[in-house]
């Protein structure tokens, strides 16, 4: 069967990107974490000071960002690299998490991203994921699932991954930044964060990683098989 489009949306810190990458290297698929790309936005806007205002300082701004991704052998996994320098690391921190989701809510930046994740996924074989990649990027993909789990599952999850990087913070903190994510990525104009209603729903509160994996895989079985 010719290559498909697996798009897995949902809220933060549910396994999208986790599962996505595994069943990305299962199917010799690319991988491409939209997440990371709002991030690297974010973290140059931090940098040059941008004012989410100004429409003008902000499309001015797109014009001088360039994001690719790199894979890392040691990790085994792709960086993120903003013109030039690896941010894989800068990009994941609390203090890009307070502020991607005021970014990524703005029109210009989204049609900039959705449009290189398109250009991405044109020849398909690919597995990509965020919040609006079956709904917006890829409304025609093939196997589209609805990521999902309990908030303080969610959160303890995305404390012990800060801690093993070594950020450590309260847990109150990060169930505050959650929550104040999806509420802005879920009530934005352009592109919120809902499920698309050809969308499969997966609950990962009490699965493991290889689990949910293997659900999303034979997801793809499934299509593989009925398109024969
Ligand atoms: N089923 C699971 N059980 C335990 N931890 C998980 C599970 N799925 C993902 N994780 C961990 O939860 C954290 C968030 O996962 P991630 O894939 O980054 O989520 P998302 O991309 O949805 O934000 C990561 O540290 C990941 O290793
Ligand atoms: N397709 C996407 C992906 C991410 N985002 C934004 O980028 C932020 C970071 O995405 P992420 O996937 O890295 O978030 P985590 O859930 O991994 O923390 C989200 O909270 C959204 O604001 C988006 O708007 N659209």
């Amino acid at each position: 069967m010719p290559k498909i489009i697996v798009a897995l949306d949902g809220f933060s810190s549910c396994g999208k990107s986790t599962t996505a990458k595994r069943v990305a290297a299962k199917l010799h698929y690319a991988f491409v974490d939209t997440g990371a790309m709002y991030r690297a936005v974010a973290l140059y806007f931090h940098r040059n000071q941008i004012d989410l205002a100004n429409k003008d300082a902000v499309a001015d701004a797109l014009q001088h960002i360039d994001i690719t991704f790199e894979f890392n052998q040691q990790r085994q996994a792709s960086d993120t690299i903003l013109n030039g320098e690896n941010v894989e690391v800068e990009i994941r921190k609390m203090y890009i998490s307070e502020m991607v989701s005021q970014v990524a809510a703005i029109t210009i930046v989204r049609r900039a991203m959705v449009a290189q994740q398109q250009q991405m996924g044109k020849k398909k074989g690919i597995v990509m994921d965020g919040r609006d990649v079956g709904t917006v990027v890829f409304p025609d993909a093939e196997v589209k699932i609805f990521m999902t789990a309990q908030p303080h599952i969610r959160a303890q999850r995305r404390k012990l991954e800060l801690l093993q990087k070594g950020e450590d913070l309260p847990l109150e903190d990060i169930i505050e930044n959650l929550r104040m994510r999806d509420e802005i990525d879920s009530n934005r104009e352009e592109g919120p964060l809902k499920r698309a209603e050809d969308a499969i729903d997966l609950d990962t509160s009490f699965r493991s990683m290889d689990e949910q994996v293997d659900f999303v895989l034979a997801q793809v079985e499934r299509v593989k098989r009925e398109n024969k």
